[in-house]
């Protein structure tokens, strides 16, 4: 790129009104850095996709997105509810504005945490469990707790079982109804469309926003089973597993890997004649963690059992919760943690993408129906079928 592309990128930057410029002063040098100094090696910064979103904006859509980020980071829960629903959007336009907001709330941030000594402004924490473990008595309980004390706690959803049903499990909120009043709270039900990537993209880029708009704790759940919980451990600092005092069959349906995966297991409804079943499995996980492979320096996997009920056991967890913080922080475990997961974010975003490109190419979509029915009727192999659409789609770009 010569030094006339190099103009014209700082020319589209500076097209923007200032409070759109001014968390992208790093953007800038970083195309500089590439034509000036690297012999040639090809770089790539974000600026030329994010220059290609912000040049066209239009004088509305500049003032919607000034309205939303003022809105976000001075703690309007309309403009956090607007910037989510920006952000889940399908629409092709609105997508590429939803990347500009949150890119100003990525750089608001950055500026808040370097005040901050460095340190991440919010703990993020994921909850899991098969379902009926109680999962949102807890988070209600353990929500006003944290209200209480003078915590901004907002709570996600995932649930993929959405995408196909089209309806959201967590779309009630009166699964928590204290905790929808309290003005300290904010729960976001999961988005009711898009595939189990796009749910845990717009949950990854609604921990943003949600910490811009100042929640300092953001509570991850996942409604559905399978891989969500796998997707809801690669957005949060902590993950937490939430078991009921049941029977083995009922807790057949946990996978081992998610075992693997919890940061603390907590046994749910340890009250009234659950309490003896409650203590034997806490017993039974204490023992099933000592096998497993240890995946932190700085902690080691805890079981510990709560009822949400009479309260017990809750703020004892808290405080578990804030050991496993101090811990991954001054380890540097939880940084490290948080820098994979942008680069699993980043995947998970192109996943989304390619697919989505894949299925609206032209030749494809032509080809795709009659190659399915071939496939199904067994007259040519599956594999034959993706080979023809990928070349298909390859040569077609
Ligand atoms: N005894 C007792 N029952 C509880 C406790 N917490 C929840 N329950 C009951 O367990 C059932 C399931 O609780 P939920 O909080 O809806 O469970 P969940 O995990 O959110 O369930 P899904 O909505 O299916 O994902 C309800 O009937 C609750 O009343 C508790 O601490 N003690």
């Amino acid at each position: 790129m010569g030094p006339s592309k190099v103009f014209c990128v700082l020319h589209r930057v500076s097209r923007l009104s200032p409070a759109w410029t001014a968390g992208f002063g790093r953007t800038v040098d970083c195309k500089f850095a590439l034509d000036q100094g690297h012999g040639g090696r090809r770089r790539y910064c974000m600026d030329s996709a994010l220059n290609q979103h912000m040049s066209e904006l239009t004088d509305k859509e500049s003032r919607i997105l000034s309205r939303l980020y003022e809105g976000l980071v001075t703690g309007q829960r309309a403009c956090l509810a607007e910037s989510i629903t920006l952000v889940e959007t399908q629409h092709p336009r609105k997508k590429e504005l939803a990347q500009v907001l949150l890119q100003r709330v990525l750089a608001h941030r950055r500026q808040q945490e370097e005040l901050n000594g460095g340190k991440p402004l919010a703990f993020r924490v994921g909850l899991s469990g098969p379902p009926g473990a109680g999962k949102s008595t807890f988070i209600e309980v353990f929500g006003k707790m944290l209200t209480g004390s003078g915590h901004k706690v907002s709570v996600l959803a995932v649930d993929p079982s959405s995408c196909t049903t089209g309806g959201s499990l967590m779309g009630d909120k009166t699964r928590m109804t204290e905790l929808s009043r309290d003005m300290q709270a904010y729960i976001r039900p999961s988005p009711t469309s898009g595939t189990l990537g796009g749910v845990t993209r717009t949950t990854n880029e609604a921990i943003v926003l949600c910490e811009g708009a100042g929640y300092d704790i953001v509570l991850v759940e996942t409604v559905g089973v399978g891989q969500s919980e796998f997707a809801v451990a690669d957005m949060v600092d902590m993950f937490v597993l939430l078991i009921p005092p049941a029977g083995g069959d009922e807790l057949q349906g946990i996978k081992r890997g998610i075992i693997e995966m919890a940061d603390l297991v907590v046994v749910t409804k340890a009250d009234g004649d659950l309490l003896v079943p409650a203590r034997r499995i806490q017993a039974e996980y204490t023992s099933a963690l000592k096998l497993l492979r240890k995946k932190s320096k700085s902690w080691t996997p805890k079981v510990v059992r709560v009822s949400s009920r009479t309260g017990e056991g809750v703020a004892e967890l808290w405080e578990r919760l804030q050991e496993f913080q101090t811990a991954a922080l001054r380890s540097g475990e939880l940084q490290a943690r948080r820098r994979s997961q942008q680069k699993v974010w980043m995947w998970s975003l192109i996943q989304e993408n390619v697919l989505l490109h894949f299925k609206q190419h032209p030749a494809v979509r032509d080809g795709l129906p009659a190659l399915e029915d071939s496939v199904i009727r067994g007259d040519i192999s599956p594999g034959l079928a993706a080979d023809m659409l990928l070349r298909a789609f390859s040569s077609g770009q």
